[in-house]
């Protein structure tokens, strides 16, 4: 058996090759069958969010499309077709057991700016707790590169922050991450359980995925990652046992668990390291980099260099002067300002500025520490 812990608020991630046949079209019996798990587990007490791809193959089964188009607007356009058949699919089945569901479309504009992500954390709270599921997909109708989260695992790990959920079940075409593609080797391994999340283990993931499929087992790490440092556990299982989402929270040792760190990542710390848009780059000296690994502010004194137009309140990356990332945080003077007073002791600010709103320049409440 496997000491889960304790798990109330779950996010479930379906993947497209779990929803469509090779050909496209909808597995009917499996997704009617998920549902039904799903139901079991609400009806057990725990909350679920679901995260479901496969609108663009089920547009392309819709469309009688044999491959997948290559061009961003067909995508697009096929994205759209397939999301309401999903979505009225989900409907009629959850319907069946009196459940409520509800469309969620998000970008990654969605995360990273801290408004709307407020506002997304909101509302659904309140589908939550009013029992209803929030289906989640990616906006894909209208993302283009620059707002693009690209891939539904990371969506998952995102949307798992959100909801400040317990663990995210990624439902896959494979049992879990093994120690080579089995794909291409028959003889690798599965492994059970992943304590941290090292160089080794991103290593592992090899190959693109399916052919509905995006990002393979290496967006899959990436979501663990994301999950694991915000204190959530995240286990991949296959699709095609839906009873598999009973079996994992009865304690089954089913699939690939990725423990979650003890010490959990605060909301906002966790946002800005892993949500938030990048809008520049500021270097520091060593002194500077021992400090803020002593958990102090940083000051404009350790700043040495830096890079971008931003604004106060940006969120910002800090490397040492080697170009290694060392962290992440909103700073509180703009491009502008910083550039008159890098190098310069706090108290030296006012005279040059002519006003001083902050000692710091990033704050450590406000600061991811690498
Ligand atoms: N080390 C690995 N362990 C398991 N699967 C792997 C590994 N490396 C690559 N893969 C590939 O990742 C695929 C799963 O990802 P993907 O096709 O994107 O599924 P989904 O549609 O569920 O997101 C597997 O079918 C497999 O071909
Ligand atoms: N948003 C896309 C899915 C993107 C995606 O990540 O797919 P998958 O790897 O199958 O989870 C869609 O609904 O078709």
């Amino acid at each position: 058996m496997r000491k889960i812990a304790d798990v109330k608020n779950i996010v479930i991630k379906i993947g497209s090759s779990t929803l469509t046949y090779e050909n496209g079209h909808l597995n009917l019996v499996r997704i009617e069958k998920i549902v039904r798990y799903i139901v079991e587990l609400m009806n057990r007490g725990y909350k679920v969010t679901l995260v479901s791809s496969g609108a663009i193959g089920a547009g392309m089964g819709k469309l009688g499309y044999k491959n997948r188009p290559k061009t961003i607007p067909e995508k697009q356009a096929l994205a759209a077709v397939g999301q309401v058949a999903l979505i009225h699919l989900y409907q009629k089945f959850f319907s069946e057991y009196s459940k409520n569901v509800a469309q969620v479309l998000l970008t990654m504009d969605d995360f990273s700016n801290r408004e709307r992500y407020i506002n997304a954390r909101n509302s659904m709270r309140v589908l939550l707790e009013k029992g209803i599921i929030p289906i989640i997909n990616e906006n894909d109708v209208i993302v283009i590169d620059e707002i693009k989260v690209g891939d539904n695992d990371s969506l998952s790990a995102y949307v798992s922050a959100i909801v400040e959920a317990d663990l995210l079940i990624i439902l896959s075409d494979i049992d879990g991450l093994y120690d080579d593609n089995p794909k291409e080797n028959k003889s690798a391994k599965l492994i059970k359980t992943v304590e941290k999340i090292d160089g080794n283990i991103k290593k592992l993931a090899k190959g693109a995925g399916s052919k509905f499929g995006t990002g393979g087992m290496a967006t899959k790490i990436k979501a663990a990652e994301i999950c694991t440092n915000f204190g959530i556990a995240m286990i991949i299982a296959h699709g095609e046992k839906p009873y598999n989402l009973i079996d994992i929270v009865d304690g089954k040792e089913i699939g690939t668990y990725f423990k979650s760190k003890d010490k959990k990542l605060n909301h906002k710390k966790h946002w800005i390291k892993y949500s938030s848009k990048k809008e520049g780059v500021i270097y520091i000296d060593n002194g500077a980099v021992k400090a803020i690994k002593k958990h102090k502010s940083l000051l404009a004194i350790g700043i040495k260099k830096l890079e971008g137009h931003f604004e106060k309140g940006s969120s910002i990356l800090i490397k040492d002067m080697e170009n290694n990332e060392k962290g992440v945080g909103l700073i509180n003077y703009s491009s502008e300002e910083l550039s008159k007073i890098i190098g310069k002791k706090s108290d030296e600010i006012e005279e040059i500025l002519g006003y001083k709103d902050y000692d710091e320049v990033i704050h450590i409440d406000n600061m991811y520490i690498d």
